[in-house]
């Protein structure tokens, strides 16, 4: 397993990039730790992909290098970076068993036979296929070879790294849960080095120790999923971490208090003077209705969702989401929302500003 990396890395798909917008990769520095597990997460088109073939070696960078475990491998193809990789369409041989496509890359490194048996048999077991293993892949469904791909992936203990794009995809809901828990699981028992670029939150938050947010070309936090939620670093994250997420606000800060509209609102933390555009972020689950206590708000429609009910409701002209308690009677005098202060954000120009102890 290896430690990666990212050294003054950017990259751009024009031959001769200007400005910083003709790159899909804005330069970034990073040390990803060894026997980590992280989620590489972002809309589409902000760049993880190029990122991934970046550190598999299937496109070179334009600026910086990539090291593994301190070693300059910016220039080696992927065949020599000894990584394994699960794209998101399934790679199996058509004519191969299920069991030949998952011996094929241990076979291919002279793995003697006892070895091979036996570590087949204990990733068939992972992706569930263990009855399946004497079939042709060849009339199996997209899912299942997906499955084969995922543990031709796994398949290899000495690898310097796993990298998986949206493995999930052609998978199937449920399995969809299993698989990912398998994952963790292995994980956990092999200590791999994984790298796993998805857009869906729930999957990045519940396979990764690390989550790596993508926007526009950056990255703009690495964190756990709990740092994601409590403190994000940009707007952006708050914003797309969350269901809904988180409330963004415009306001002007003095001090411990923020100003909306006029109206006073206590703050956790003691914040300096800020330039550029401020705005406090506040998530749902700390937002909650009130008949006495808080600013006004104009309730817009209420949502059950079954665990809690999400409250729609306009605030100072903007959309504003409150997140109640099932049992929670939603009535006519709840004209009013309060902030649980100490779990408020501020950020200037969408980066998160660290205030004092109040
Ligand atoms: N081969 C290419 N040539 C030119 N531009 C490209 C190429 N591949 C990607 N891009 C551009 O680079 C940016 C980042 O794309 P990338 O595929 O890395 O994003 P992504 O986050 O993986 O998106 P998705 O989730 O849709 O795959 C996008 O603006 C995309 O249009």
């Amino acid at each position: 397993m290896a430690r990666i990396t990212l050294d003054h890395l950017a990259h751009s798909y024009l031959a001769r990039p200007k400005g910083e917008d003709d790159y899909a990769l804005k330069e970034m520095n990073h040390e990803w730790g060894d026997g980590e597990a992280y989620a590489l997460l972002g809309s589409s088109g902000c760049g993880k992909t190029t990122l991934l073939n970046i550190i598999s070696g299937l496109l070179r960078p334009s600026a910086g290098r990539v090291l593994f475990d301190g070693r300059d491998v910016t220039d080696q193809p992927t065949t020599a970076r000894n990584i394994a990789q699960v794209f998101q369409f399934p790679v199996v041989y058509d004519t191969m068993t299920v069991r030949e496509n998952l011996a094929f890359p241990l076979k291919n490194r002279g793995a003697d036979a006892a070895y091979v048996a036996k570590r087949v048999q204990a990733i068939a077991s992972v992706i569930g296929m263990e009855a399946a293993l004497d079939r042709k892949a060849r009339g199996l469904t997209a899912d299942a070879k997906q499955k084969i791909s995922l543990g031709r992936g796994m398949v290899r203990e000495d690898v310097n790294a796993l990298l998986f794009d949206e493995p999930l995809t052609v998978i199937d809901p449920h399995m969809k849960w299993e698989l990912r828990t398998q994952l963790k699981s292995l994980h956990r028992e092999f200590g791999h080095t994984m790298i796993y670029v998805t857009h869906d939150q729930t999957e990045a938050l519940t396979f990764a120790d690390k989550v790596v947010v993508m926007y526009d070309g950056r990255v703009v936090q690495i964190g756990t999923p709990e740092e994601l939620f409590e403190t994000p670093a940009h707007t952006f994250v708050g914003y797309f971490i969350g269901s809904p997420g988180m409330n963004i606000l415009p306001a002007k800060i003095e001090g411990d208090r923020a100003l909306i509209n006029g109206s006073s609102v206590a703050l956790g933390r003691h914040y300096g003077p800020l330039a550029g555009d401020v705005t406090i972020g506040v998530r749902p689950e700390y937002a909650r209705l009130s008949a006495t206590e808080g600013l006004p708000v104009r309730i817009a429609r209420v949502e059950d969702v079954g665990r809690h009910k999400i409250v729609r409701a306009e605030f100072f002209g903007n959309d504003i989401n409150i997140i109640a308690r099932e049992d929670e009677a939603i009535g006519a005098d709840m004209t009013r929302v309060a902030f649980d202060a100490s779990r408020i954000n501020v950020y200037a120009d969408d980066w998160r500003v660290e205030g004092e102890a109040a």
